[in-house]
């Protein structure tokens, strides 16, 4: 016998950012939120908030250890790293916990814990997981399940035990030997946190740098930094992985060299959630990649289906999945006045040792276009602060027009690198030229954000026509 579908207004599939589409629109009105996970999703729970508290405790390390350059005789005397962890946890876990309680028994919603599944047309059945289905069809469906670590068949063949950034922030003792697989902002962000909390960290990375994505120059000067802190081999991959005799991991590259480590932490990226999703069923489709396929404006192929964040987004950040979200939130209650979504100028930071900070294009992008720029690397040791930091390592690099000196792109390496790129961030989104930002506004002597105002002085003079 077939069971009744429950019919809600929305039906939303990932409690990440689609936990923040129920707005005051939709009081009165029934709201269900199904999430086969931990609610919240990836940014609370095993993202971007614990890996920067980890990441905290990390740089408090490394100031002690630094700081007898500085004529104050600090030793790091232990590393406790499970009050570390359950400080975070302690944290987090109970923000998790009441969110879904409060959409549990909230007056316009319901929790769907379980995975969910289109069976038609804004149709979705949910294998709940305290057993049976809940068959849900919804006015709207918003799609917003994120995206997951993918695993190298190297690796689950292998029989081998290994962490991802799901599992490894919740482990019992800091591993003294980590191998890390993979060369990108979640391995950067994780060897910086175990190198400082104790581990010896190798990193085997594909490409012929690390972060490779971002800036040559960039990538290329912190790649330099980061191999004097981690054994980092580049252009390589693991070609067999075995238990040790030890009881550790042993890793063949494929120059036949052997890394030995007592945990192994698997960072090579990460895909869109759709593999289990039921999409053709729904009329929804995907790209290429795996990502929903979706308009400026969040539309799926299948009308009143909306999908965001990464599991359509073309970038794999919060703050982008955050704006993603506001943007769908107007448009499912404004029909006839759709927003455009604005992935014009995306930032990022890497909350490795030291920061990075990027937005805008690189500079093989724009040379690739054939598009002129002008560009200025303003060092932090020659700005004041950076004299009292005994600063050896960070840049501001600021590109622009040439005609009009308006921003191109901005990459910071170095401390705070994450806070001060904002100016650089606001120029470019309102299009203002690099001399007035620099010349059109107090900046705070002897602050570090000199070096942002220095960087955007040291640009050639644009001239039109040029
Ligand atoms: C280790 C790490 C660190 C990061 N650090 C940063 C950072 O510092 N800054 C930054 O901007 N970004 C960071 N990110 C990226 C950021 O976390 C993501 O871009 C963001 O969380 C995506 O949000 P979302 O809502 O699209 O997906 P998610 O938050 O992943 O939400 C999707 C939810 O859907 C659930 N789900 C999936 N499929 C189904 C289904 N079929 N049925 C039911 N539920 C389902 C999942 O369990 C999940 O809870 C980090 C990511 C990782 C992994
Ligand atoms: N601070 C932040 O904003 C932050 C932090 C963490 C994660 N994230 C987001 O999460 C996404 C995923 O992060 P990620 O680091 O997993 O992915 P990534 O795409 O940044 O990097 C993956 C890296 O692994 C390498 N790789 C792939 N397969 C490999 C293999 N078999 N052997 C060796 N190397 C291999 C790739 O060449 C690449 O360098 C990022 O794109 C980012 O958007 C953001």
């Amino acid at each position: 016998m077939s069971q009744e579908r429950e019919h809600l207004d929305l039906l939303i599939l990932g409690s990440g950012s689609g936990n923040t589409l129920v707005t005051r629109d939709w009081e009165g009105r029934h709201v269900g939120i199904v999430e086969h996970g931990v609610f919240g999703g990836t940014c609370l729970n095993v993202g971007c908030i614990p890996t920067k508290m980890f990441s905290y405790s990390a740089d408090l390390a490394d100031a002690i250890a630094t700081s007898p350059r500085f004529g104050v005789d600090g030793r790091l005397d232990d590393v406790r790293w499970r009050d570390i962890r359950d400080r975070v946890f302690g944290r987090i876990d109970p923000i998790s916990a009441a969110g879904l309680e409060y959409r549990r028994t909230g007056p316009d919603t319901s929790a769907y814990e379980g995975h969910g599944r289109f069976v038609g047309e804004r149709q979705v059945d949910v294998a709940l997981r305290a057993g049976g289905t809940a068959r849900l069809s919804a006015d709207q469906v918003v799609i917003a399940t994120g995206s997951h670590a993918v695993v190298p068949e190297v690796v689950r063949d292998s029989g081998v035990e290994f962490h991802t950034s799901d599992t490894v922030m919740r482990i019992e003792e800091v591993p003294p030997r980590l191998l890390i697989l993979g060369g990108g902002f979640i391995a950067a962000e994780f060897a910086h946190i175990f190198t400082s909390l104790g581990s010896a960290v190798t990193v085997v990375a594909r490409g012929p740098r690390l972060l490779r994505h971002l800036d040559k120059g960039v990538a290329e000067h912190f790649t330099a930094l980061a191999s004097d802190r981690w054994d980092v081999r580049l252009e390589e991959s693991v070609q067999r992985l075995t238990r040790g005799a030890d009881g550790g991991i042993v890793a063949q590259l494929g120059d036949g060299t052997c890394v030995e480590a007592d945990l192994l932490l698997v960072a090579t990226g990460r895909r869109a959630s759709t593999e289990d999703l039921g999409c053709p069923a729904g009329g929804v489709d995907l790209r290429e990649d795996g990502r929903v396929a979706v308009d400026e404006y969040g539309r799926t192929s299948a009308p009143g289906v909306w999908a965001l964040g990464d599991v359509s987004s073309p970038y794999l950040l919060k703050h982008v999945a955050n704006h993603e979200a506001r943007v769908v939130a107007h448009n499912l209650v404004h029909p006839d006045d759709l927003r455009a979504m604005d992935h014009r100028y995306v930032p990022a930071a890497v909350f490795t040792s030291p920061q990075i900070a990027t937005v805008g294009k690189t500079r093989e992008q724009l040379t690739q276009e054939g598009t002129r720029y002008i560009d200025f690397t303003q060092r932090y040791g020659d700005v004041a602060y950076g004299w009292a930091m005994e600063d050896r390592e960070g840049l501001c690099t600021v590109v622009a027009d040439p005609r009009d000196g308006r921003l191109l792109g901005a990459y910071l390496v170095g401390d705070q690198a994450s806070s001060l790129i904002q100016p650089l961030i606001q120029a470019m989104t309102f299009g203002q030229p690099a001399h007035e930002v620099a010349r059109g506004q107090y900046w705070i002597h002897p602050a570090l954000a000199e070096v942002v105002e220095n960087a955007l002085l040291g640009l050639p003079e644009p001239r039109a026509g040029a």
